[in-house]
């Protein structure tokens, strides 16, 4: 990991080097999306069988293409019990995070004559792709359905791609199916986005469309966006840790290599106000490296995007971390809550040496599906809002329309609209008439 020391430029240099990551810096991929896109919306199902056969290397067929009850029961047989338990522990968290996330229709009284109000609706139909090309993630499963069921929403549409015997993984079937998905269909990449986006003779139109995938899927997103709804566009993973010489370095440093591992264009950061400790953690940093199975993911992340930070005080420290803004971000320090307080910009935080990152990714309850690239400025975690909308109620009497009706009247007037006066104006014009 790059030790610097933390300065205005340093932080400029450091925030430049991980812009490299975002989506919008893959334009080089962007024409193959939209001929993927194009294809699909012409041909639907037939071209979803001709990529899949092309870039996961299966046959699929309209009759095999969607999930069977067979497969699911299958799948239940071929996990774990105890993990299927642990599915569902962590499924109780989930839900009950995000029930509190509920919200409620409301309307105004009605004494004057008047009723305003916010009627909350869930989404008809939504698309969550589950990625599953170089990995399986039945945790990102549970983190994208369990919210959209909370909120309501009719049809739950999933897709993946196929593993190399054609099926899905069993763990993401039993996630899925534990979670509530309504079908799910094997089909992965751009070519999925495109089927949800614009819908073949197999799979349905949606509304929305969730859930993290590689380039191609979040280009894909960028693409079909308007046309349907999308969550965001989840970048590589990133760790940010907030810690002074109070904390544990072994546990600091397996923290960082927890988000390293998940690709090579992941960031893992740490800030610290202590020299020494900061030489602590890189040290245990590269004793766990050697240990551990994605061994080569993890160096290419550290060496491209892992820093060591060292800051004069904790406010410098912090003051960079709201730039950098990291998806998740954890505090170590003497006074946790305290600092917690000054974090403007972060998807997640963790606090003290025993909330370390992976307990937010598969069980504390909130979702690991957050910002990245800095957009914890401005978005925030995947959430049971993200299955709503909201339709506003107006109700006026005829009593309480002809008290303010000429103020309505001279304002469209204003604007030279002249039928949106008179739309207003027609219901009192005999009154209007006696009283001139
Ligand atoms: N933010 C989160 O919550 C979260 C959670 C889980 C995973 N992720 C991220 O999601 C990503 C998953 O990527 P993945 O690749 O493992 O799975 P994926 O399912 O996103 O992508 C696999 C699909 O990509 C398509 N594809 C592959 N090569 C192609 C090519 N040359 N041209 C066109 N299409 C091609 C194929 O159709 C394949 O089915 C990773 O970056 C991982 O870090 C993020
Ligand atoms: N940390 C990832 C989001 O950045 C989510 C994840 C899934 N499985 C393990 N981790
Ligand atoms: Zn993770």
């Amino acid at each position: 990991m790059r030790k610097v020391k933390l300065t205005k430029e340093s932080t400029k240099d450091i925030l430049e080097n991980l812009l490299k990551r975002s989506p919008n810096n893959y334009g080089k991929y962007e024409d193959a999306v939209t001929t993927i896109l194009a294809k699909v919306r012409a041909e639907g199902d037939a071209a979803l069988f001709e990529y899949t056969k092309e870039f996961d290397k299966v046959d699929v067929t309209k009759e095999t293409i969607r999930v069977t009850q067979e497969e699911i029961d299958e799948a239940y047989k071929l996990v774990d019990p105890s993990l299927i338990d642990v599915i569902r522990k962590a499924l109780v968290n989930i839900r009950s995070f995000h029930e509190k996330q509920l919200q409620n229709s409301w309307f105004t009284s009605t004494t004057d004559g008047t009723m305003l109000g916010q009627k909350v609706t869930a989404l008809n139909r939504v698309g969550v792709y589950v990625p599953g090309g170089k990995a399986v993630y039945p945790s990102s499963v549970l983190m994208n359905i369990v919210p959209a069921k909370v909120a309501g929403v009719d049809r739950i549409v999933m897709t993946t791609p196929p593993g190399k015997d054609g099926k899905v993984n069993p763990s993401t079937l039993v996630a899925a199916n534990e979670a509530g998905a309504d079908e799910i269909y094997k089909v992965g990449g751009a070519q999925a986005i495109g089927a949800l986006a614009y819908g073949t003779e197999s799979i349905p139109k949606v509304d929305k469309i969730v859930g993290p995938g590689n380039i191609f899927v979040a280009l894909a997103k960028k693409a079909v966006y308007g046309y349907v709804s999308i969550d965001s566009i989840a970048g590589p993973s990133e760790i940010l840790v907030l810690a002074d010489e109070t904390a544990n370095p072994h546990y600091i440093a397996a923290d960082l290599l927890s988000q390293a591992e998940h690709d090579e264009m992941a960031s893992a950061i740490l800030i610290t106000t202590s020299e020494e400790f900061a030489d602590q953690v890189d040290k245990e940093v590269i004793g766990f490296v050697e240990k551990l199975s994605r061994k080569a993911i993890i160096e290419k992340s550290l060496e491209n995007f892992g820093y060591i930070l060292i800051a004069e005080d904790m406010d410098e420290a912090i003051e960079a971390a709201n730039e950098i803004a990291s998806e998740h971000m954890e505090i170590v320090t003497r006074n946790p809550f305290e600092d917690m307080m000054k974090v403007r910009n972060a998807g997640a935080i963790f606090i003290g040496q025993y909330s370390s990152e992976p307990l937010g990714d598969y069980f504390a309850g909130p979702n690991h599906v957050l910002p990245t690239n800095g957009t914890a400025k401005f978005f925030s975690a995947l959430s049971v809002d993200d299955f709503i909308k909201k339709s506003s109620i107006v109700y006026y009497s005829r009593e309480a329309l002809k008290k303010i009706h000429k103020d309505i009247v001279q304002f469209a007037t204003s604007e030279q609209l002249t039928a949106h006066a008179n739309s207003i104006a027609v219901r009192f014009e005999d009154e209007d008439k006696e009283n001139e």
